[in-house]
């Protein structure tokens, strides 16, 4: 008996946005608020370890983790192919599949990927650029390539909205709606969008005279780009992970993270302090000078370790991870509580994106 169709196609939804800007924030609260609809989820990383697919990890049935780096200039596209399949098959009961992209990806590449696929049970549901509202301007300044991400999109996130002022806000709003006339723009806080905005979205229109660019050129300039060995911003960039056993002394650390290594702008993943009668392990996120914690229980039999991704341009490798190393306790050192102090004072109320 042959397959049967689906009366629908599931809309692959691609969510990109530069290092930090709350794309698995944003991920996070759509899979806690998906009013029944069933999200299956592809994220990819640029470091080595997939800490995202951690981050959302237990949150969902269907995550799989793109790893070995940025995906987006992948000339075979078969690894997103197949797990567009495997989150397509009719077995997965997945109604929307999201793509979280790397922070450093180039947006239509991913999205190129999606409609490379052949798989005919899917379509493509649109791009979702997430905007750090704090870090955007300086971002631009950097990387003058994000103005064409925003151009490209279906709809513009402005995240973090808490953290800027009314005038920065509205300069903001202005210069996104100037490079991206077409797109819904919406303003939030950690991610906090309504679903409907990205899952149950008109058919993406056609592109329409006197659009800047169409679609096709759109993606007919990425595959330019590739070939070209183009300006992408992942290109300036370097991960350099860092994993211990041995717990790391909370002072030592913060020491680090305030005053971080030359190049650094991101750093993500999870941190083991060893004090005593505390089960629990701290997500760290890093987004330029701003530093969080999110403190989170240590499952039973969870091995506690440090595994982190620092992720910046010129790094070297080997002075971080000895610099990191040195913040590991040493044997038979005793830690005790108040070594904490500098962890809480970065440690947010609200723990974010935490195993159930
Ligand atoms: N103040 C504030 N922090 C936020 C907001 N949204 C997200 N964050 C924090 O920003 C940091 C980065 O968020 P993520 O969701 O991991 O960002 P991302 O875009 O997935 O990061 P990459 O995958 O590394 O590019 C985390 O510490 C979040 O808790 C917000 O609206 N306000």
């Amino acid at each position: 008996m042959g397959k049967k169709r689906r009366p629908q196609s599931i809309p692959v939804v691609v969510v990109a946005g530069f290092l930090g800007a709350g794309k698995t924030t944003l991920l996070n609260h759509l899979l806690r608020n998906n009013g029944g609809t069933r999200v299956g989820v592809i994220v990819n990383d640029f470091g080595s370890v997939n800490i995202d697919s951690m981050m959302v990890a237990g949150q969902v049935d269907s995550v799989m983790a793109l790893s070995n780096g940025c995906m987006c200039c992948a000339v075979d596209v078969s690894d997103m192919d197949e797990m567009l399949n495997r989150l397509a098959h009719r077995t997965a009961g997945i109604d929307v599949i999201v793509v979280e992209a790397s922070g450093l990806a180039e947006p239509r590449n991913m999205v190129r990927l999606v409609l490379g696929s052949e798989n005919p049970y899917i379509a493509y549901g649109g791009l979702v650029m997430m905007v750090d509202g704090a870090e955007f301007q300086s971002c631009r300044e950097r990387h003058p390539e994000l103005d064409q991400h925003i151009a490209i999109a279906d709809l513009v996130v402005v995240n973090k909205t808490d953290r800027i002022g009314e005038d920065e806000h509205n300069s903001l709003l202005s210069d996104v709606r100037r490079i991206n006339p077409r797109a819904a723009v919406t303003s939030t806080v950690r991610g906090r969008v309504d679903p409907g905005l990205l899952f149950d979205r008109a058919p993406r229109r056609e592109p329409q005279p006197g659009d800047q660019l169409t679609f096709e050129e759109l993606l007919a300039d990425a595959d330019d780009a590739c070939a070209e060995g183009g300006s992408h911003v992942h290109e300036m960039y370097q991960s350099v992970t860092f994993t211990s056993k041995s717990p790391m002394h909370p002072r030592r650390l913060i020491s680090l993270l305030e005053k971080q290594p030359a190049g650094i702008y991101r750093i993500k993943g999870y941190v083991y302090f060893g004090v005593e009668g505390r089960r629990q392990k701290y997500l760290l996120q890093v987004v330029g000078d701003h530093i969080a914690f999110h403190p989170q229980r240590l499952p039973a039999g969870e091995v506690p370790r440090t595994e982190l991704v620092a992720i910046g341009t010129d790094l070297d490798p080997e002075s971080i991870v000895e610099l990191l190393d040195a913040c590991a306790e040493s044997e038979g050192e005793a830690v005790g509580a108040n070594e904490m102090m500098g962890v809480h004072r970065y440690t947010l109320a609200e723990t974010a994106p935490v195993h159930p």
